[in-house]
């Protein structure tokens, strides 16, 4: 005989949670089966593990699995475990209620939220769970055996206010959830979810590495591989079960690993870097982590994806979980399975998570630490690497203040002391000339500019080194380091530069310092006149040995490179007028000199002024204001000498 069927109410919280999920919070109906999948593997962890520690729990852990059953006439597919099973009482306190500490509360504000996002990062929080079954199903039928017991119930319900309970004998140790269908309704985010192959992607996108074997029976005329024999039918794995980063470390072969990361990456090349760690204590969490031998061709693109795949107890959550990686560690691939987290969590949770916060901070420091190795052991490898991602990693001189000593150390740097291969900051400091007290550097376009540019003059005459730099971005961070192990970053382009600065009391030094400066008293402050418009100052240089002039800011100027920049990427810049520096001993400046103390109303002179200042522009690579008027002056006046 049938046993009586009672009739329960849910709890009133539990009652608000299924309506929102019923009139769909979640546009994505396909993760009801990560949810089922998911609470079926805890239910196979906790049995096996019952068993293990308590060998009176008399119970089959020798094919502890899931399994998915699809009935096409009744339109039904059900989702079985043989793992722990519920009570009638465990029924009532988990099903029935919602136990979560703050969720009427939380329900309150979501009621309260009229938008749909807002609404669906707040449940995400706690989760829904089982109840996402309604999402799909207007009707849901669970049958559990606890293990260790004999009773078994039917849980029944139609979402909306009631459940049924009924004892039932005979079952299995375990639960099925058996899922009535909505009809198919494509506007509505449901699709077939009797179709073999959308079952398969599924779990392939969401559960492929959870721990126990997903079955489900093969469709003869999908000519399944990967099948074995069951009985009569074909039974099909749909999991692939490797959640490598969760297997220890010494268990791990290098091909694993590099076919892992090529699965997850879609990359044919093996990882130039592998980090695999696992954090215990109040929130653990498992990483692996790649960086590709090279880098992707959108790497610069505003479109690129950046972070890594998170799981939570290896359910895939969300690809490129920004949360956990810096914008300049875009390229670092990989996954983190953190396992105290929501399912449902939001991307804008977890940006604001401080858990998840320390966990990025953690493994921004692992990725640098193992950069950092490979500087150490094999250059040539870290050459290779620099080449791919250096440009990247020198964005998190500007964005990561941090990890600015980390970075500084690992920075690669071309320089005038060696054409062919870069150099760290490290090395330039260990070869500075005795007395020299700042690392010195030159921005500009291109490296053949910056070689050639007028201002590396001195440094070059005096055998001072000189850091090259022609990335756009290193006209951002050089500006911002203050410096390197003590000593100063200065560009050779800003201030004032002496190398010759007299020793305190050289007279014969600055007897010669003051006799040039009056052989141009008159010509400077007239040039500084006649050429207001573009300069603020004319001065003389000591950075100059061949070239006749040079264009200088002051420290705190952008450099022309930025300001560039700033104009091309649309912003308002009010123009920048720097210093013009002559050289003394040129004959081109010697000779306007005496031009002026010949005759200083020489309508010539206001013209060759303005091709001192067109020239020095060029040479440093910048772009002349009117390039047809300086080519005008100067047939004019090339014409005059012949
Ligand atoms: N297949 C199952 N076997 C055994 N117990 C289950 C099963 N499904 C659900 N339960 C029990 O019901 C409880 C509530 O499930 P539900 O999916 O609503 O939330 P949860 O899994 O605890 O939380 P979340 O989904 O947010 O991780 C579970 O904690 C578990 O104890």
């Amino acid at each position: 005989m049938a046993s009586s069927v009672e009739t329960l109410e849910f709890q009133a919280e539990t009652r608000q949670l299924l309506r929102l999920v019923i009139h769909s919070i979640y546009s994505n109906k396909d993760i009801f089966l990560r949810e089922l999948i998911s609470n079926a593997s805890d239910a196979l962890d906790k049995l096996r593990l019952e068993s293990l520690a308590d060998s009176t729990v008399q119970a089959d852990i020798s094919d502890l699995h899931i399994a998915l059953e699809v009935d096409r006439d009744a339109r039904t597919l059900t989702v079985r475990d043989n793992g722990i099973g519920m009570s009638r009482d465990d029924l009532v306190d988990l099903i029935g209620t919602i136990a979560k500490s703050g969720t009427a509360g939380l329900l309150e504000k979501i009621k309260e939220s009229q938008d749909a996002a807002a609404a669906q990062s707040l449940i995400g929080q706690f989760g829904v769970g089982f109840y996402s079954a309604f999402m799909v199903a207007d009707k849901v039928t669970l049958r559990t055996r606890r293990a260790g017991t004999d009773a078994g119930t039917r849980w029944e319900s139609d979402g909306e206010g009631t459940y049924e309970l009924q004892a039932v004998d005979g079952l299995p140790v375990g639960t099925s959830v058996t899922l009535h269908l909505k009809p198919v309704d494509g506007e509505d985010g449901l699709a077939d979810y009797l179709a073999g192959w959308k079952i398969r992607q599924i779990v392939k996108q969401y559960s492929d590495f959870i721990r126990w074997p997903i079955r489900m029976a093969a469709e003869q005329t999908e000519g399944a591989t990967g099948t074995e024999n069951d009985g009569d039918a074909a039974v099909e794995t749909l999991n692939s079960m490797k959640a490598l980063w969760a297997r220890p470390r010494s268990e791990v072969t290098e091909a694993e690993y590099t076919e892992f990361y090529q699965q997850i990456s879609h990359d044919w090349l093996a990882p130039a870097e592998t980090i695999h760690m696992r954090a215990e204590g109040t929130f653990e969490y498992e990483a692996l982590l790649f960086v590709p031998a090279q880098a992707p061709f959108d790497l610069f693109s505003r479109e690129t994806k950046r972070g890594v795949q998170l799981y939570v107890k290896r359910v895939f959550i969300m690809d490129d979980c920004e949360a956990l990686m810096p914008n300049y560690l875009r390229f670092v691939k990989g996954v983190v399975d953190a396992h105290d987290l929501s399912l449902n969590i939001s991307r804008e949770i977890l940006q604001h998570d401080r858990q998840i916060q320390a966990v990025r901070r953690r493994l921004v420091k692992k990725v640098l630490g193992a950069i950092k190795t490979t500087q150490a052991n094999d250059a040539e490898r870290y050459g290779k690497l620099w080449d791919q991602f250096g440009r990247v990693l020198k964005e998190g001189l500007v964005e990561d203040t941090d990890n600015t000593q980390a970075l500084l150390e690992l920075v690669s740097l071309p320089s005038t002391h060696d054409a062919e291969r870069p150099t760290t900051l490290r090395a330039y400091v260990e070869r500075m000339k005795d007395g020299q007290d700042a690392i010195y550097y030159l921005t500009g376009e291109t490296r053949a500019t910056v070689e050639n540019s007028p201002h590396m003059e001195a440094f070059t005459a005096k055998g001072y080194e000189v850091l090259l730099l022609s990335d756009p971005i290193d006209e951002i961070w050089a500006d911002r380091i203050p410096a390197f192990d003590g000593h100063r970053l200065q560009s050779i382009a800003k201030g004032q530069v002496d190398l010759d600065e007299p020793a305190d009391g050289d007279q014969e030094a600055d007897s010669e310092r003051s006799k040039r400066e009056q052989d141009f008293v008159a010509l400077l402050p007239w040039l500084t006149t006649a050429l207001a418009e573009q300069v603020k100052q004319v001065r003389l240089s000591s950075r100059l040995t061949t070239s006749a002039a040079c264009i200088v800011g002051d420290a705190d100027d952008i450099s022309p490179t930025l300001e560039k920049m700033f104009r091309a990427t649309g912003q308002e810049m009010p123009p920048v007028r720097r210093t013009l520096e002559l050289n003394p001993s040129h004959p081109l400046i010697t000779g306007l000199r005496t031009a002026h103390a010949t005759d200083p109303a020489d309508p010539a002179l206001p013209e060759i002024a303005e091709l001192v200042y067109g020239g020095a522009l060029l040479a440093e690579g910048g772009d002349l204001p009117d390039p047809a008027r300086f080519t005008r002056l100067l047939t004019t006046h090339l014409t005059r000498t012949l």
